[in-house]
C-alpha cells in the first residue's frame, strides 16, 4: 500500500479528499461486476448453444455413416466459411476469427463422424 499524500490521517478535521477515489473505485467494481455477469450468461448461451449444435451434427454423424457417406463434406464447409465471415462483418466481428471458431469445431464434428463410421 503507498502512502498518499492525500491521506486524511496527515489531515487532521479536514474533509476526506480520497472519498470520491473510493466511490470511483466502487463505481468500477459494481460495472465490473455487471459486466461479468453479463459475460457469464453469454458463456452459458454459448455452452447451450453448442451443446444443440452437436446433437445435430450427431445425428448427421449417424445418418452418414448409415448411408455410407464420408464424414467431411469441404464443399458444404466452404459454403459455411463464406456465410460466416459475412455475419461476422456485419456483426463487427473479425471475420478470420469466425473462420478460426467455425474450421475448429467442424474438426471436432468430423472427428465424432469418423468415430461414429468405425462403431
Ligand atoms: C455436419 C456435417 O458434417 C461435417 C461437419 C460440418 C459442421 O460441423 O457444420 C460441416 C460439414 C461436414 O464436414 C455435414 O456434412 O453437414
Amino acid at each position: 500500500m503507498t502512502h498518499r499524500e492525500t491521506d486524511p490521517a496527515d489531515r487532521p478535521g479536514q474533509p476526506d479528499p480520497t472519498s470520491t477515489t473510493h466511490e470511483a473505485d466502487d463505481a468500477v467494481r459494481a460495472e465490473l461486476a455487471r459486466l461479468r455477469e453479463s459475460i457469464d450468461n453469454i458463456d452459458a448461451a454459448v455452452v447451450h448453444m453448442l451443446a444443440e449444435r452437436f446433437k445435430c451434427t450427431q445425428q448427421v454423424g449417424h445418418l452418414k455413416a448409415a448411408h455410407k457417406l464420408p464424414p467431411a463434406d469441404p464443399a458444404r464447409e466452404a459454403r459455411q466459411i463464406t456465410r460466416l465471415r459475412e455475419l461476422a462483418e456485419s456483426a463487427k466481428l473479425d471475420p478470420a476469427f469466425a473462420e478460426k471458431l467455425l474450421n475448429f469445431i467442424i474438426a471436432e464434428v468430423i472427428r465424432h463422424h469418423e468415430t461414429i463410421a468405425r462403431s
